[in-house]
């Protein structure tokens, strides 16, 4: 019986090749960060197609593998490395050479190149660390100034959009489109299947984005819920508004109707308000406390007015009270800015949802035509996209460039391009920072794109963060909100702060004294990196709907 299994199990194992596509090769393996079982399926591989493993960083070696920078100099330190004279790869080099039966070119995933050649830059490894590390496990995800960045002062006043044209952004006037673009976007995306940025591309590692597909069987509670959300941030009560935010998902993930409050009070994030407000609806079918607000002529202007983007509570105060009631009244107002009238323009369009397929077709043509204006950059859609909602609100994209540098001016071209292409139409905000290095040198653009061969207009943010930080964006820019608030309130309690460009050590407020931070932020190379700093549980982008 032994023996049976014993053969079965050698013919499913090929002999050893000597002249395998790995002959010659002398690996030694970093196995910090990898699963005990993949490391044995690879040492396997390795082994059948000829290369030798060594259990130690022998004079022998000519390979050495890593998941990541990170556990490459934890394993072997600064200094062994600077003695090895042969190639450091990420362990995706291995995966992709096994895939496509050759050994593929070894350029995208060095981790540091022979000293000969190339100086040692923790620096540089980290930037192909981090995308070795995203191409692996997912890639992917960031912010909205507002929320994000609250721990500064300008934002926490006030989250809605309104705070986004600080001095930091100016409104731009509407771009103009140029009508022959659609043809060119077209092409595009019909060719945009090539995956140009495998290191920014969600989820490589199981080929697909892992859905986010709760059962949603208490729409009755959770509608309104959303109804109050709007109300309370139009109405500038970020606390409530947000209580109501955290509750939503908790409620979508129940795979029974609730019947009674009874059934829900030891959820997190339902309180006894919430509780009260879940037993009003369940036995009554509404909300009393909504049906209020909607009679309340003041509340429904200003929810209304905050919905168009670029208004905040201020300003849809200042609105109201001139004496605006409606969209209409306000298109005659002469004090909206550029974005804002944009904003109104195009309120109903903004507000239709945009089904997943075509946010993944259009995430596919921003890579391309990236690739086309700067070679190796690296484009990911975040949001809610990237967690893998089955329609987004809008398109939140976030760019690199692994080179630490080439990132610079490139959204001005960018930009340039995509409205050659009929794809960006209206200009909301567009500040650049990335060649003067000042706002930690991340380039912003928010305006309105559409789908090829559509009118309807959609929001897209494109922001570009040097590589240095781009793992802090990507994390901001994916939230959801609530892991974003989370991630911040943990890196407090250990006396630092965190935001989308990056985690700064932090001196504790103290009295009326805001807290200082440091200038510069903590080396962090990857999403991972930062949930593993900060001591939280590692979430794949899909995990993220809390
Ligand atoms: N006030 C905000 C706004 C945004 N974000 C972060 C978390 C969000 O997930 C991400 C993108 O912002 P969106 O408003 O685009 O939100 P989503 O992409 O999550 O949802 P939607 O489908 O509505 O766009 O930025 C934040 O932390 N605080
Ligand atoms: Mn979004």
């Amino acid at each position: 019986m032994a023996q049976k299994a014993t053969s079965a199990k050698k013919k499913e194992d090929p002999p050893r090749d000597p002249d395998g596509m790995f002959s010659g090769m002398v690996v030694f393996l970093v196995v910090s960060g990898v699963q005990a079982r993949r490391l044995q399926i690879w040492k396997k591989k390795l082994e059948q197609k000829g290369a030798v493993i060594e259990e130690s960083l022998s004079k022998r070696v000519t390979h050495i593998f890593a998941m990541n920078w990170g556990a490459l100099q934890k394993q072997v330190g600064d200094r062994r490395l600077a003695h090895f004279k042969g190639e450091v790869l990420l362990y995706q080099w291995l995966e992709d050479s096994l895939s496509s039966g050759e050994k593929v070119s070894g350029d995208q995933y060095i981790l540091r190149k022979d000293p000969g050649g190339v100086k040692i830059s923790h620096e540089s490894s980290q930037e192909h660390s981090e995308h070795a590390n995203e191409n692996y496990s997912s890639s992917n995800e960031i912010p909205d100034y507002k929320k994000i960045r609250s721990s500064s002062p300008e934002d926490s006043k006030d989250s809605s959009a309104e705070s986004r044209d600080t001095a930091r952004n100016y409104a731009v006037n509407e771009a103009s489109a140029s009508p022959k673009g659609n043809d060119k976007l077209c092409h595009a995306l019909c060719t945009s299947n090539a995956s140009l940025n495998t290191a920014g591309s969600p989820d490589k590692s199981t080929g697909v984005v892992q859905p986010y597909n709760p059962p949603d069987m208490n729409r009755n509670v959770t509608e309104i819920f959303k109804k109050l959300i709007d109300i309370y941030r139009a109405l500038g009560d970020e606390r409530r508004s947000f209580s109501y935010y955290k509750a939503i998902p908790v409620i979508e993930k129940l795979n029974f109707k609730i019947e009674s409050a009874e059934q829900v009070k030891h959820l997190p994030a339902i309180g006894k308000s919430l509780q009260d407000h879940i037993q009003e609806i369940v036995t009554t079918g509404k909300l009393s406390k909504l049906e209020h607000f909607e009679k309340d002529e003041k509340v429904c202007t200003i929810s209304l007015f905050g919905e168009v983007w670029g208004i905040g509570p201020t300003t849809a105060l200042k609105l109201y009270d001139k004496g605006h009631r409606t969209l209409e009244d306000l298109q005659k107002e002469e004090s909206l800015t550029n974005a804002q009238k944009v904003g109104l323009k195009y309120y109903n369009d903004i507000k239709m949802r945009i089904p997943r397929h075509e946010v993944e077709e259009m995430e596919g043509l921003l890579k391309k035509v990236g690739e086309e204006v700067l070679p190796g950059v690296v484009v990911v859609c975040g949001g809610s996209y990237r967690r893998g909602k089955v329609s987004c609100g809008d398109m939140d994209i976030i760019i690199t460039h692994p080179d630490g540098r080439s990132h610079g001016g490139f959204l001005p071209k960018y930009v340039k391009r995509l409205k050659e292409m009929n794809f960006l139409r209206e200009d909301l905000v567009f500040s650049v920072h990335s060649e003067k290095g000042s706002d930690s040198g991340v380039d912003t653009y928010f305006g309105l794109c559409t789908y090829p061969g559509q009118e309807l207009r959609h929001r897209i943010d494109l922001k570009v963060y040097p590589r240095d930080i781009y793992a802090f964006g990507l994390l901001a820019w994916t939230g959801n909100d609530t892991l974003n608030r989370r991630l911040r309130l943990l890196a407090e309690s250990k006396g630092y702060q965190l935001d989308d460009t990056g985690l700064f050590p932090a001196t504790p407020a103290s009295g009326s004294k805001r807290g200082v931070r440091a200038t510069s932020s903590l080396h962090l190379s990857t999403e991972r990196e930062v949930f593993d700093f900060l001591g939280f549980l590692w979430l794949e982008p899909h995990e993220r709907n809390l």
